[in-house]
C-alpha cells in the first residue's frame, strides 16, 4: 500500500524530526537515496555525464548534493541554475570538480553570475541537456508555488523526459494536487522522499512524475487519507471462497443491465461479474439483452422483464448486493427501477444509464443520502459533472475544480450524497463520504474503449455482493481491471478484459 500525504503534513513530520537531528542530516539522507536511484540508472557512473537543474531552495540542494557524489565518483556534473542556489551543495559541486553556469537567457556577452560558477546562455544549457546521459531536476520541490517562473520554465521543458529523474516532484507540478498550470518538467522517473506526495499519484502530476521510488528519510507522519493498492493488497481483499461456502454464501449479484440498443453492455459486465468475488449471479434485462446474455454466458441466471418492470426487478430473488445502469438509457423506465432500488436494504452500485437518471433530479440526493445500505457510484467524469449539476453546482467550475483537485472535488460530492464515489479515468479516484480515498494505478490508455466500463461494473457489483464495502470493492475492481488491460492485447476490446480477469489469483 502506497500512502500519500500532503505537503503541510510533511513539513510539520520533518521539522519534528529536524529538532532531533543534527543540521543537514536529513537532506543527506534523501541525497544517499537520490545518488542510488540515478547511479542504477546510469549504471557506469564514471565517465557519465550528468546535468543538475538547481532551484534556490532545498530540492536544488538535494540535486546539488547528490551532483556532487557523482562528481566525486568521476561522473562530469554540470549544474544550470536560474538564479541563486543552495549553499552549502553548490560548495560540495564546486569542490568534487562540478560546474555550475547560471543560465541568463540568451548567450551572455560577458557579466558576472550572481554566485559562484559562470555565466550561461539558453543554448548553452540545451547542448548540455542534449548531451547528457542523466539529468536531475532539483528546481522545485514541495516549497513550489503556482505555475513556474520564466527562468525556471525555460529549463524545465527543455529536460529531455527519458533521461529525466525528478528529485522529490517534478518542478511545476502540485505537490498537493498534481495540477499543472502551464510548462513542468516530465520525468521517466522520480525519487520522492518520506512519503509519497498526493501530486505524484493523481491528476497530471501522476504523468509527469513516471515510475516513483519512494526514500524512506524517517518521518513519522499520521495515517493517510489517499492511498494506492499494490498487488498485494488487492489479492489479501479479494473474497476467497472456503471449504464451508455454497454458491449463495459466497454471494448473489443482481445485475440490471442492457437495452434493445445495447445489449452489448449487459454482456460485457455480466463477463465481468462472473470473475470477481459472487458465487451467482442474477441477470435481468428485457428482451434482446437477456437473449444476448443468456448465449454469452450460460451460468448467468436471466430474468427477462418489460422496460421500466421494478416489481420484476425486485422479484427475481434475493441478492446481496444490485448493480444497475450498464446500457439501460436514462430515461423514465430506468428511474423507475432506479428508484425501487434506492429502496432496496442492500450495497447498490450505480452506472450509465442510473447516473443519468440521478442527474436529472435533485430529489435522488435525499435518497441517497438516506439510504442505509452502501452505495457506490461509477461516473467518468462527463457523467460526474451532469451528477453534480443537478446538485446545483456551476459546470463550468466543476470542469475547472476537476483539473485543478480532482480529488477535492469528487471528496466534495461523496460527502454531500453521502456516498462513495468513483471516478473513472486515468488514475481512477474512489472515495468514502468520509473523505477515505483511494486511487488506482493500474492499467493502460488501451482502456479508454467502448464497453470497458461495463465490465468494472460487473467487477465492483461482484465485489460489493462478495461482502467488500464500496471503497474496497471500487478500488480492488478498478485495480484487478486495470491488471486485467496490462495484460491484453493491442489494440483492446472491451470483450478481452473479462477472461483476463481470471489469470491473477494466487490464492
Ligand atoms: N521535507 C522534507 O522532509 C525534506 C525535504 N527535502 C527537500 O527539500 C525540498 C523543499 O525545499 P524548500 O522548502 O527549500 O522548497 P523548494 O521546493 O526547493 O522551493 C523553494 C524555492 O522555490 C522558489 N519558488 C517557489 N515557487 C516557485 C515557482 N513557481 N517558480 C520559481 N521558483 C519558485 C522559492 O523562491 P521564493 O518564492 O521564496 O522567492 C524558493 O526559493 C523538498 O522538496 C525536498 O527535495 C530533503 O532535502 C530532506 C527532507
Ligand atoms: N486514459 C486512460 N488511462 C487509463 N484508463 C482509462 C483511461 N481512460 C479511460 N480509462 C478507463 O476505462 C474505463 C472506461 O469506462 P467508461 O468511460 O465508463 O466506458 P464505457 O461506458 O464505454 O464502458 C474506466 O475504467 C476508466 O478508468
Ligand atoms: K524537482
Amino acid at each position: 500500500m502506497r500512502s500519500a500525504h500532503t505537503v503541510a503534513q510533511v513539513r510539520q513530520a520533518e521539522a519534528r524530526l529536524l529538532a532531533s537531528l543534527p543540521p543537514g542530516l536529513l537532506m543527506q539522507r534523501a541525497v544517499h537515496g537520490l545518488l542510488s536511484h540515478a547511479a542504477r540508472r546510469l549504471g557506469r557512473v564514471y565517465g557519465a555525464r550528468v546535468v543538475v537543474l538547481a532551484g534556490g531552495g532545498d530540492n536544488g540542494g538535494d540535486a546539488l548534493w547528490a551532483g556532487a557524489r557523482l562528481a566525486a565518483r568521476g561522473a562530469r556534473v554540470d549544474a544550470l541554475a536560474p538564479g541563486r542556489t543552495h549553499p552549502a551543495g553548490t560548495a560540495a559541486l564546486l569542490a568534487a570538480g562540478g560546474r555550475l553556469h547560471t543560465v541568463s537567457g540568451p548567450e551572455p556577452a560577458d557579466g558576472q553570475p550572481p554566485g559562484p560558477g559562470t555565466l550561461a546562455g539558453d543554448d548553452t544549457a540545451a547542448r548540455l541537456l542534449a548531451m547528457a546521459d542523466l539529468v536531475l531536476d532539483g528546481l522545485l520541490g514541495i516549497g513550489g508555488k503556482g505555475g513556474l517562473r520564466p527562468e525556471y520554465a525555460r529549463l524545465a521543458v527543455r529536460a529531455p523526459r527519458e533521461r529525466t529523474v525528478a528529485v522529490d516532484v517534478p518542478s511545476g507540478v502540485d505537490s498537493d494536487t498534481g495540477a499543472v498550470v502551464g510548462p513542468a518538467v516530465r520525468a521517466s522517473s522520480t525519487v520522492t522522499f518520506g512519503t509519497y506526495k498526493r501530486g505524484l499519484l493523481v491528476g497530471a502530476g501522476a504523468e509527469h512524475a513516471g515510475e516513483v521510488e519512494l526514500v524512506d528519510i524517517g518521518l513519522t507522519l499520521p495515517a493517510a487519507d489517499l492511498v494506492a493498492l499494490d498487488d498485494a493488497d488487492a489479492d489479501l481483499l479479494l473474497p476467497v471462497p472456503v471449504s464451508t461456502d455454497s454458491k449463495y454464501t459466497r454471494g448473489v449479484l443482481g445485475l440490471v443491465a442492457g437495452s434493445n440498443s445495447y445489449p452489448g453492455a449487459a454482456v460485457l459486465a455480466t463477463g465481468g461479474a462472473l470473475r470477481a468475488a459472487a458465487g451467482y449471479l442474477r441477470v435481468v434485462s428485457t428482451r434482446v439483452a437477456a437473449d444476448h446474455v443468456r448465449r454469452a454466458h450460460p451460468e448467468a441466471v436471466v430474468t427477462e422483464i418489460d422496460p421500466g418492470d421494478a416489481d420484476a426487478v425486485l422479484a427475481a430473488g434475493r441478492v446481496q448486493a444490485w448493480a444497475v445502469g450498464s446500457g439501460l438509457p436514462a430515461d423514465g423506465h430506468t428511474a423507475r427501477i432506479v428508484a425501487a432500488l434506492l429502496t432496496a436494504d442492500v450495497p447498490l452500485l450505480l452506472d450509465a444509464g442510473a447516473l443519468g437518471v440521478l442527474a436529472q433530479d435533485a430529489g435522488y440526493a435525499r435518497a441517497l443520502r438516506e439510504r442505509a445500505a452502501p452505495t457506490l457510484l461509477t461516473p467518468h467524469e462527463g457523467e460526474f459533472v451532469r451528477l453534480v449539476a443537478a446538485l446545483g453546482w456551476d459546470t463550468e467550475t466543476t470542469v475547472g475544480e476537476l483539473a485543478a483537485d480532482r480529488l477535492a472535488v469528487v471528496r466534495r460530492c461523496a460527502a454531500e450524497l453521502g456516498v462513495t464515489v468513483l471516478l473513472k479515468g486515468n488514475r481512477t479516484l474512489i472515495v468514502d463520504r468520509d473523505g477515505l480515498a483511494r486511487v488506482n494505478t493500474t492499467g493502460t490508455p488501451w482502456l479508454a474503449t467502448a464497453g470497458s466500463g461495463d465490465v468494472l461494473t460487473g467487477l465492483c457489483g461482484s465485489l460489493l455482493a462478495g461482502g467488500l464495502d464500496a471503497l474496497d470493492a471500487g478500488s480492488v475492481g478498478a485495480h484487478l481491471h486495470g491488471r486485467a488491460a496490462s495484460r491484453a492485447g493491442r489494440p483492446l476490446a472491451a470483450s478481452d478484459l473479462p477472461a483476463l480477469l481470471r489469470q491473477r489469483r494466487t490464492r
